[in-house]
């Protein structure tokens, strides 16, 4: 089943053309990675799939559904979102972070909320005395996988990722990837995982979708882009690639 659909999606901010008929369907269970130039229109295609824009033109479907006919709070949650640097509340303890969306969705029972924050502070690779520390307690690496727990937490099916290890060193950024393919694989989630690395882009996805310009150059499996590059820009990407 397409998890994720895109029908010709045109965007414009102050009349220049961000997104441009791009078209789009992601598979259940599927790791896409997108790459391309700053400003290609990466993060606007993103905020496309949990209605944090509005399309000018076309159609958003996620499991089938046209999200302008639905709620959009009730899509938000569902949908899991990790940004690099950003995105918890640094007013909350790691665990009030965690399972901020179960108890905003009405899930008050203390206990059972503990539980669910030291199940997943465990799935993310994280000690559980970590619940009752606050974001700035963290390292960035450490709050990634906060950020990614409280995806979890929300039961999202599906998480948008705009560059979560951009400001990672090397070898914590290798932790990360393996830990989020594992949970991928683990828990059949589809991911949307924007970065600048192209080795990142072929290395997690199962899919690349290569940008340029608000359109679609190339998207295809690591293995046709590296031997059938569609385009000079596709080919300079996959030749600055460090082997
Ligand atoms: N809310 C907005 N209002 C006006 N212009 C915007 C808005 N959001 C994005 N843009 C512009 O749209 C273009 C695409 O932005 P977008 O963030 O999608 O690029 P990107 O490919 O994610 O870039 P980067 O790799 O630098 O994060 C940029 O020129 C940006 O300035």
């Amino acid at each position: 089943m397409d998890m994720i659909k895109l029908e010709h999606i045109v965007k414009s901010f102050g009349g220049r053309r961000i997104l441009d008929d791009l078209s789009l369907s992601v598979r259940e269970g599927e790791f896409l990675t997108v790459i391309g130039r700053s400003g290609c229109g990466k993060t606007t295609m993103l905020k496309m799939i949990n209605g944090l824009h509005q399309p000018d033109s076309g159609k958003v479907f996620i499991e089938g559904q046209d999200i302008s006919e639905i709620d959009i709070i009730g899509l938000r949650r569902r949908i899991g979102y990790v940004i690099q640097n950003k995105g918890l509340f640094p007013h909350m303890t790691v665990e009030k972070n965690i399972t901020y969306v179960p108890v905003i969705s009405g899930r008050k029972d203390k206990e059972e909320n503990r539980r669910l924050a030291r199940r997943l502070i465990e799935t993310v690779g994280l000690e559980e005395d970590m619940l009752n520390r606050y974001p700035s307690e963290l390292s960035g690496g450490q709050q990634q996988r906060v950020g990614i727990a409280r995806a979890l937490a929300a039961d999202a099916r599906i998480m948008l990722m705009d560059e979560p290890f951009g400001a990672l060193d090397e070898i914590t950024k290798q932790a990360m990837q393996e830990e989020i393919a594992a949970l991928k694989r683990k828990l059949g989630i589809t991911i949307v995982f924007i970065t600048h690395d192209i080795r990142e882009a072929m290395k997690l996805g199962d899919r690349v979708l290569v940008m340029d310009q608000g359109r679609i150059l190339q998207l295809d499996t690591p293995q046709e882009i590296r031997s059938n590059p569609a385009h000079p820009f596709v080919k300079q990407l996959v030749g600055s690639r460090v082997e």
